[in-house]
């Protein structure tokens, strides 16, 4: 019987390297060269009282998908894969969210919920605000990377791309929320930029009706990447030798 499709994307001669089970084919994975991208973990996208929470969605997967995340980075870092964190916001100001002359001025629900609730201008995903920190669950660890971005996608005006291409990150392991909005985005556009995007399904919550979620997890494994689980990540890469801190 012919051996199931493993795609690979190293020369010759790369050592320390798993398999993930993925759809839609599994995919081999290295610490050299892999990195897990934690998008948006923040009070905002996962905590009650933050901004999607007082916008009106449901975030009542978030908690789950929390101690999932804690799962993926333990393991990841164990096995020396770079930890990134991207946080989404703009400054106290709010300049950097753009005019009406912006998109983002008129589809950001978090500046169209502080436009219909004025109490709460300047607390949405302002920089140093209690709703644009991360979740204290998620605390980076020594040697995590966190970056930050103003826009959904985590490839446009921030310093991804070049920290990535400087650690020579060829596979990008997915977490956090929105799994439609900011995940997708990303992930998306890194399949642009020739990286090979892995979902983590269990550990990535969506904004919107449950089957946006059943629609993000079709795009991925259809048109722009593989789609995995934290036990099959954690089962893989907790196989590699644990690198020392
Ligand atoms: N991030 C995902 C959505 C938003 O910021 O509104």
């Amino acid at each position: 019987m012919n051996a199931l499709p493993i795609v690979d994307h190293r020369g010759p001669g790369t050592t320390e390297t798993v398999v993930l089970s993925a759809r839609p084919e599994a995919i081999r994975l290295s610490p050299a060269d892999t990195a897990v991208v934690v998008i948006d973990m923040q009070n905002a996208y996962a905590s009650e009282g933050g901004y999607v929470d007082l916008a009106g969605f449901d975030i009542a997967g978030a908690a789950g998908v929390i101690g999932r995340i804690a799962q993926v980075l333990q393991t990841a870092r164990a096995a020396g894969m770079p930890v990134i964190y991207l946080q989404n916001g703009w400054d106290a100001d709010y300049i950097e969210a753009g005019t009406p002359a912006s998109p983002n001025w008129h589809k950001s629900n978090a500046l169209k919920t502080m436009r219909a609730r004025p109490e709460l201008a300047g607390q949405l995903l302002a920089r140093g605000g209690w709703d644009y920190e991360l979740v204290d669950a998620l605390a980076p660890q020594p040697g995590d990377i966190r970056v930050h971005k103003t826009r959904y996608s985590a490839f446009f005006n921030t310093q991804l791309d070049s920290i990535l291409r400087a650690r020579g990150i060829k596979t990008i392991v997915f977490v956090g929320i929105a799994s439609n909005v900011c995940v997708e985005s990303t992930l998306r556009d890194g399949f642009h930029l020739e990286y090979f995007g892995v979902m983590l399904e269990d550990a990535t919550h969506h904004l919107g009706p449950d089957f946006i979620q059943q629609a993000t997890v079709y795009n991925v494994e259809k048109f722009f990447g593989w789609v995995s689980t934290c036990a099959d990540f954690c089962g893989a890469v907790g196989q590699l030798p644990t690198k020392e801190a």
